[in-house]
Order: C-alpha cells, then sequence, then structure tokens
C-alpha cells in the first residue's frame, strides 16, 4: 500500500457510515441510480430480483446503500431491510405520472398510469408509517428527469403530499440517473442533513 493509499483510509476510517436504504417501484430507476453513484456502468442493468448493496463515499460519511427490487413480488420482502435505516432514499418515475396528468387534463384518463402513481404513493405512505423507519431522513428522487414526459419535482411532491410530512426532515431532488444530473445534489442533502443529526 502506498503511502496516499495509507492516508485515505485513515481518513475514510474516520467517516461516519450511513446505512441507506434505496426504495420504489420496479423501473423506476433504483439500481441506474446506485451504479451512477458508484461510477458504474449503467447501459447493462437489469430488473433486481433480490438487492443490491454498495458502499458509496461522500465527504465525512461512508454511505452503505441498499439497494432493494421494486417489483410487486419482491415488496413484502422490504421490511426485512429496515432495521437500523439512518436514511430513506425513495426513488420515483417522473415519466409515469406526467402520463397521467396529461391524460386526465383532456379527460381522457389512462388508467393504467394513474394506477401506477397511486401505487407509489401508497408505498410511500405505508413505509413512512412504519415503526422502524421512525423520524429516519427522507429523499425522494423524481428521477427521469431527462424525458420530455417527465413531470416537475414540484408537481411530484405535490401528488405524493410530501408537505404534509411534520416527523422527519425531507427533500425532493430532480435527477436523472441516465446523465447523472442531480444525482449528487441529492447526495449533498444526506450530508448535510445527517451531519446534523
Ligand atoms: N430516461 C431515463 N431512463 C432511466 C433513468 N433511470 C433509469 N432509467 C431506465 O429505467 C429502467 C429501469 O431502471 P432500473 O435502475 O433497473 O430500475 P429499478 O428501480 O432498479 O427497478 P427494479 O430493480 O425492478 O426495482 C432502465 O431501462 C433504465 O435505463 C433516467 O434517469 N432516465
Ligand atoms: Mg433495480
Amino acid at each position: 500500500m502506498g503511502l496516499l493509499d495509507l492516508l485515505r483510509k485513515m481518513k475514510s476510517g474516520n467517516d461516519k457510515e450511513l446505512r441507506i436504504l434505496l426504495l420504489g417501484l420496479d423501473n423506476a430507476g433504483k439500481t441506474t441510480i446506485l451504479k451512477s453513484l458508484a461510477s458504474e456502468d449503467i447501459s447493462h442493468i437489469t430488473p433486481t430480483q433480490g438487492f443490491n448493496i454498495k458502499s458509496v463515499q461522500s465527504p465525512g460519511f461512508k454511505l452503505n446503500v441498499w439497494d432493494i427490487g421494486g417489483q410487486r413480488r419482491i415488496r413484502p420482502y422490504w421490511k426485512n431491510y429496515f432495521e437500523n435505516t439512518d436514511l430513506l432514499i425513495y426513488v420515483i418515475d417522473s415519466a409515469d405520472q406526467k402520463r397521467f396528468e396529461e391524460t386526465s387534463l383532456i379527460y381522457v384518463i389512462d388508467s393504467a398510469d394513474q394506477k401506477r402513481f397511486e401505487e407509489t404513493s401508497l408505498e410511500l405512505t405505508e413505509l413512512l408509517e412504519e415503526d422502524k423507519l421512525m423520524g429516519a431522513p427522507l429523499l425522494v428522487f423524481a428521477n427521469k428527469q431527462d424525458l420530455l414526459s417527465a413531470a416537475p419535482a414540484d408537481e411530484v411532491a405535490k401528488g405524493l403530499g410530501l408537505d404534509a410530512i411534520r416527523d422527519r426532515k425531507w427533500q425532493i431532488q430532480a435527477c436523472s440517473a441516465l446523465t447523472n444530473e442531480g444525482v449528487k445534489e441529492g447526495l449533498d442533502w444526506i450530508a448535510k442533513t445527517c451531519k446534523k443529526k
């Protein structure tokens, strides 16, 4: 080990470790976000059947991120990962919602899209009621902002009713895991929020 590596190791040894849970419906972009945080190739990602865990370094913190598959049949297992969670990241496919809003504006509701947004909203509401996640700060990534049909973050926040949250710190961050835009800003919020804890 070179001197630089040794210094780096000593420095990172002082970092505070955080256990972060990364949840959201299937296809929301969780694994893509995690890989882009870890600067890994994002071109061959397949639906997560179980979970992925990666450690991501951010100044002063070692983030141990647990990315659990979001398919309906996997969601009952989410609860197995709640224990000792320091922070919850919830990922939304912002383009899913916009389709619903657009169609509802012209009174032709695509009920599949409406259901999808209701589904993610409901899952999030249930998560926020979990005892084991009580008080854990919440970061919502309004992902897929590179798509023209993506709803802006404030609309996603409104749809999810985030304003009503009183018992934890929360933040919504617009991002695109594909272009990497906004992802780092999310990390910065995590560092800022967890420093104050
Ligand atoms: N356009 C666009 N596509 C994205 C973005 N993020 C992810 N995707 C695509 O969305 C699809 C699903 O991404 P994943 O990262 O596998 O989604 P996931 O939330 O991990 O899905 P599960 O593992 O099934 O729960 C992939 O085809 C990604 O390339 C984004 O920001 N923009
Ligand atoms: Mg995945």
